[in-house]
């Protein structure tokens, strides 16, 4: 293992790239009977299974001793019920990984003309994300399509894999197809990854293989502050980021936006902060919703914690923990905003005992 993780960095690009190409195509050809829906409602795509199926098997090629944190499994394609979705799956899986090899990118990964697999070794790559995390060792987190209901929109999604020793995110790539390689520029061409190596800084590149851009989080003022939150309601609470907003005298109003191309727009500064609190009790955040975007913002100079202004704790397992939510900015803004979330939260616990009275 190198200390600058350039084989790890180059491996990832190259999955992530690689499944971004296959999640664009399944968009375009995305039959909507094909949707399943998981226990916790969300739909699942042929999407993301194929694109797990893809990088897992890269990882298993590359590193094969890592175990995976990934967010799927393959479970429903292994019953009967599932075969015509499975079929689906290792041919779009497949497909994706015999293409030509692009820069960067070695046979040896499993990748490549003549490089199919059988569907046996492609449900088992998927399944290689079933680790449970912990506090040691070398792992990977994957979320082979985060925003699914952005992806299904045809708007903002992510395909966002991380790499974690003892805990501490090392590495982050991510993939966005639809996301405007200049925010300025929002009809422009699409399509950006975003890189972030402990140590090394953050860039974004394209998904066509761009020079790298280094990423700085910049300064922001009172008047060109904003928010950057969940389109979905029931994952963020917009009205205590309202609330939030108000206190800190925010006049532009926030983007709303899928994924952890939340993350990504604030590394380059499209917004201020990346405020997500949670809407009711039990619901646990995942961490592959957040090891990559931590790390991009930490590495473009900002700060990520929760609203208690604790470090993002990745060693608990898949989830991270007791949910008090994140909080991710630049350097001064996060105090400010920090400061803003207690008073919002002191002002919630206040109303709620009011009312018991
Ligand atoms: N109740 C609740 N609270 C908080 N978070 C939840 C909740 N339910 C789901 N999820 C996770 O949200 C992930 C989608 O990311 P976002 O919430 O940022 O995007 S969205 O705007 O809300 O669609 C989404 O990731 P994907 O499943 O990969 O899309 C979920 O892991
Ligand atoms: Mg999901
Ligand atoms: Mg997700
Ligand atoms: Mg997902």
């Amino acid at each position: 293992m190198s200390l600058t993780f350039a084989t790890e960095q180059q491996v990832a690009v190259a999955a992530v790239r690689r499944a971004c190409a296959l999640t664009s195509s399944v968009f375009n050809k995305l039959v909507k009977n094909e949707t399943l829906v998981k226990g916790d409602k969300s739909p699942v795509t042929v999407g993301d299974y194929s694109a797990q199926a893809v990088i897992n098997t890269i990882l298993g090629r590359a590193f094969p001793d890592d175990p995976i944190v990934g967010e799927e499994d393959a479970a429903d394609l292994r019953v009967e019920s599932g075969t015509a979705l499975k079929n689906r799956i290792v041919e779009l899986a497949n497909e994706t990984l015999v293409a030509d090899l692009g820069i960067g990118e070695m046979a040896e990964w499993g990748l490549g003309p003549g490089q199919e697999r059988i569907p046996e070794e492609l449900l088992d790559a998927i399944d290689r994300g079933t680790y449970g995390g912990g506090r040691t060792g070398r792992m990977w987190t994957l979320d082979p399509i985060d925003g699914t209901k952005g992806f299904l929109r045809g708007e903002q999604y992510a395909v966002c894999l991380a790499l974690i020793i003892d805990s501490k995110v090392q590495l982050g790539v991510m993939g966005c197809p639809n996301l405007p390689v200049d925010a300025t520029k929002p009809d422009g061409p699409r399509g950006c990854i975003f890189v972030a190596v402990r140590g090394q800084g953050a860039h974004q590149t394209t998904l066509t293989g761009a020079d790298p851009v280094p990423l700085q989080i910049p300064a922001f003022t009172s008047e060109t502050l904003n928010f950057l939150e969940s389109v979905e309601a029931a994952h963020s609470s917009h009205s205590f980021n309202d609330r939030v907003a108000e206190l800190l005298a925010i006049t532009r109003p926030p983007t709303r936006m899928d994924s952890q191309a939340k993350y990504c727009s604030l590394a380059r500064g499209d917004g201020a902060v990346y405020l997500r609190m949670p809407t009711g009790v039990g619901y646990l955040e995942k961490i592959w919703d957040h090891a990559p975007g931590s790390i991009l913002i930490e590495e473009a100079g900002g700060i990520i914690t929760n609203s208690r202004g604790e470090p993002l704790d990745f060693g608990l397992g898949r989830t991270l923990g007791d949910n008090f939510g994140v909080v991710a900015a630049g350097k001064e803004v996060h105090s400010k905003v920090l400061a803003a979330v207690m008073q919002a939260n002191k002002e919630e616990a206040e109303a709620k005992a009011r009312s018991r009275v």
